[in-house]
């Protein structure tokens, strides 16, 4: 039996020194008992499992560790829409699966395309805002947050939704920086603030006006408006299609489950394109050779054209930029904070390795925290520090890992595992990478003086990318060539 922590009491003044940071705890509670231990708290135990060496066994028990039903119980509740694995629902759960197949495989070139399309024409309309002054080619001051969360939010939107009428996202169109999307995104920024309560099953009545706004945010994805939105991707259309065909599924729930399909969309990509760029931002060499990759694949020729035409990135030159790849790991590895839950299915015997085996009950719930892997120094040398260049070896993408001299095959986590893996995980990659080249290539970026460095907030922790606690601000001028056409 792994050691047993029954309820917080007796670790009440760690649990308060660390209080937000349930980060801490737990390697705290690993250095005390070990790997493996489980918690019992409100009546259901939690066990977790902490070395990844151990992982394979816990992932590879798909029946007997399911996801899905928990998921559902705390999407429905998070969103507002009715559980899905019930018989009121017949195979919904396996359909809605096969629609996520959408954001792979073939269909992620015409996704990838549409990104780099949306991103140039947002991050074009941003830059160029003040056109016709003088001062467009200075440099400008804003916030980092504010402005990765502006533009992946409405691109992403655009690329799998379409473009709702009314929403004319031309540049030339277009004053100033606010756009079509501020109002949606106040609200859903309003709502993911509360997303840890609600998913702590925290009722919403005891969350102010949280009701109202999901009522908003869900009424915006209602059925009526959808059929008005301009060329959505294959993904939403499929999805919608699918809705359609289920008569108790009533309008509302339908935009709830498109609503929820948003969070998962720009919920981690957000707080992601901010690591991203902070951390090259911060380290003037990283910055340099990710540069100097990006114009090595792009050519400078094509690379100066972005002020004239929109510039194309096959997902070919995407995957030859390995040292931006490279980056984009480096950051999600030290801000991803999610959790792998399991709920078990019938009491049975869970063998970790030959001499460790754990007894589980029916509904007590199986834990990796991947996190404690991410910072392991026994497999990333000086864990906390950023290395751009990490997950390179002899210009190739690194894949091995090593604890002591054991093989880690899960050492880089943000995305899930097994059955919870994300499905929009290529999706999201290649959408940090084209933002990081766009962005790189319209402007010279720098991050303000005299600020302190960014922390994580971990008021998320166990839910995916944690977002930075503190302001940060970036200055940016436009390149020269925008102003030599
Ligand atoms: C950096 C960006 C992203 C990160 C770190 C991330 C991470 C994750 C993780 C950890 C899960 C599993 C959740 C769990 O175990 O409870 C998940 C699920 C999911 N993600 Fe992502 N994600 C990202 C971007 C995206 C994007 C761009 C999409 C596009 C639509 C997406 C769609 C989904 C969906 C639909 C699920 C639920 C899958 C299911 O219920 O089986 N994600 N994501």
């Amino acid at each position: 039996e792994p050691p047993l922590i029954k309820g917080w009491i007796p670790f009440l003044g760690k649990a308060l020194e660390f209080r937000k940071d349930s980060y801490q705890f737990l390697q705290w509670l690993q250095q005390k008992h070990g790997d493996i231990f489980t918690v019992l708290i409100a009546g259901k135990y939690m066990t977790f499992v902490m070395n990844p060496l151990l992982y394979p066994a816990v992932i590879k028990q798909g029946k007997q560790l399911n996801f899905h039903k928990f998921a559902d119980v705390a999407a429905s509740t998070v969103f507002s829409y009715p559980l899905m694995c019930t018989e009121r629902f017949p195979g919904m759960s396996d359909q809605v699966q096969k629609c996520f197949l959408l954001l792979q495989g073939s269909a992620l070139d015409l996704l990838t395309f549409r990104m780099m399309g949306n991103l140039q024409l947002i991050l074009r309309r941003y830059f160029l805002s003040k056109q016709g002054e003088e001062l467009e080619y200075d440099w400008h001051k804003v916030g980092l947050y504010e402005f990765c969360d502006c533009v992946m939010f409405e691109a992403t939107f655009l690329t799998l939704y379409g473009q709702p009428p009314d929403t004319n996202t031309d540049e030339h169109t277009h004053s100033g920086k606010e756009s079509w999307t501020d109002g949606l995104r106040d609200n859903f920024k309003k709502f993911d603030r509360m997303f840890p309560l609600l998913l702590a099953r925290v009722p919403i009545s005891l969350l102010g006006k949280t009701k109202c706004t999901r009522e908003k945010l869900i009424r915006f994805f209602h059925p009526c408006r959808m059929a008005d939105w301009t060329s959505p991707s294959e993904f939403i259309q499929t999805c919608t299609e699918l809705f359609q065909q289920y008569d108790t599924l009533k309008d509302l729930d339908k935009a709830a489950h498109h609503f929820a399909t948003l969070w998962a969309s720009v919920g981690n990509t957000i707080p992601a394109s901010f690591w991203c760029l902070y951390h090259l931002l911060s380290n003037p060499q990283a910055l340099a050779s990710v540069r100097e990759e990006i114009i090595g694949v792009i050519g400078e020729e094509e690379a100066e054209a972005i002020c004239r035409h929109d510039m194309l990135l096959t997902r070919e030159q995407l995957d030859r930029m390995i040292y931006l790849e490279s980056a984009v790991k480096e950051s999600l590895r030290l801000s991803s904070a999610s959790m792998n839950i399991r709920v078990v299915q019938e009491d049975f015997s869970l063998h970790l390795n030959p001499h460790f085996s754990v007894c589980v009950r029916k509904g007590d719930i199986v834990a990796l925290y991947p996190p404690s892997t991410h910072q392991d120094p026994n497999i990333y040398l000086h864990p906390q520090k950023y290395m751009f260049d990490r997950f390179v070896e002899d210009q190739k993408e690194k894949t091995e890992f090593y604890k002591g001299d054991q093989k880690v095959r899960y050492y880089h986590m943000p995305f899930g595992s097994g059955v919870s893996m994300c499905p929009g995980r290529f999706f999201a990659i290649n959408g940090l990478k084209q933002f990081v080249c766009i962005t790189l290539l319209m402007c010279d970026m720098q991050l303000a003086a005299g600020q302190k460095e960014a922390v994580l907030d971990t008021c998320r922790a166990g839910l995916g990318i944690l977002p930075p606690a503190n302001y940060i601000s970036f200055n940016y001028r436009l390149k020269g060539h925008f102003r030599d056409e």
